[in-house]
């Protein structure tokens, strides 16, 4: 077994171990997930991790990837998995904790099956924020973070590639019945309101 390999396989014993909950946070882009895992955080003891914001950061870093992921991203296109799922690992390895959301992950059905694969972990539930296009399209408009993907020519590829290739992961693990649908186009606080009967009082982290 090569260095690489062997090293992905270290960090993946050690993560099973801990026999991590991993719930999957999926939506469209600007459904809201990344303000809602923020919420959740706070309250039940989760680590975020975006699978948008780790590929960011990776490009900033100066990786080799750096240029490709960049190209991907200001396409709307989706990475290949095996860059993804390395940084995931990678994180959630750091971050100590055995209590992980996963937000914009898996994206199409190659992320989801080779996440299973090298990692071993099911999630325990997916949390999916439903909203209108027209909703979405309007938040990331006025988002105002400077991402070079919210424009209205990339965030139209975006809604596409969500349609057609991240809503078939959802439906896959609907019919599992580990789907938690969400109407993510209320206010925030009514959105974390629903969020938190899901997660429940008795995972509520104490002050
Ligand atoms: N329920 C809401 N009502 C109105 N605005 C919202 C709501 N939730 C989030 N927003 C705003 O919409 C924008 C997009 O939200 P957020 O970044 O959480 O979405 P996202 O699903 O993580 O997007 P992406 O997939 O593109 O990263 C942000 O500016 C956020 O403040
Ligand atoms: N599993 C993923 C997640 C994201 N990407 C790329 O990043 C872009 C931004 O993602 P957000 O979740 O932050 O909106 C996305 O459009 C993809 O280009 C990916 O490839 N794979």
């Amino acid at each position: 077994m090569g260095t690489v390999e062997a090293a992905n396989k270290d960090a993946n014993g050690s993560l099973l171990e801990k026999n991590p909950t991993v719930v999957f946070v999926l939506g469209g882009p600007g459904s809201g997930k990344g303000t809602q895992c923020a919420n959740i955080v706070k309250n039940f003891g989760y680590t975020h991790l975006s699978a948008g914001d780790l590929l960011r950061a990776e490009i900033k870093s100066g990786s080799e990837n750096g240029t490709m992921i960049q190209n991907m991203i200001k396409e709307g296109k989706i990475v290949p998995s095996e860059v993804t799922i390395k940084l995931l690992q990678k994180a959630m390895q750091e971050s100590g904790n055995d209590k992980f959301l996963i937000d914009g992950f898996p994206r199409n059905e190659e992320n989801r099956a080779a996440f299973e694969k090298v990692t071993g972990i099911e999630p325990a539930f997916v949390l999916f924020f439903e909203c209108p296009e027209e909703e979405m399209e309007r938040r990331l408009l006025s988002r105002n973070q400077g991402r070079e993907d919210d424009n209205i020519e990339t965030i139209r590829k975006r809604f596409k590639v969500f349609l057609e290739s991240s809503l078939p992961v959802i439906n896959y693990y609907d019919a599992k019945g580990k789907v938690r649908k969400i109407d993510a186009a209320r206010p925030i606080e009514e959105v974390f309101e629903t969020v938190k009967g899901i997660f429940g009082p008795k995972n509520e982290k104490a002050d």
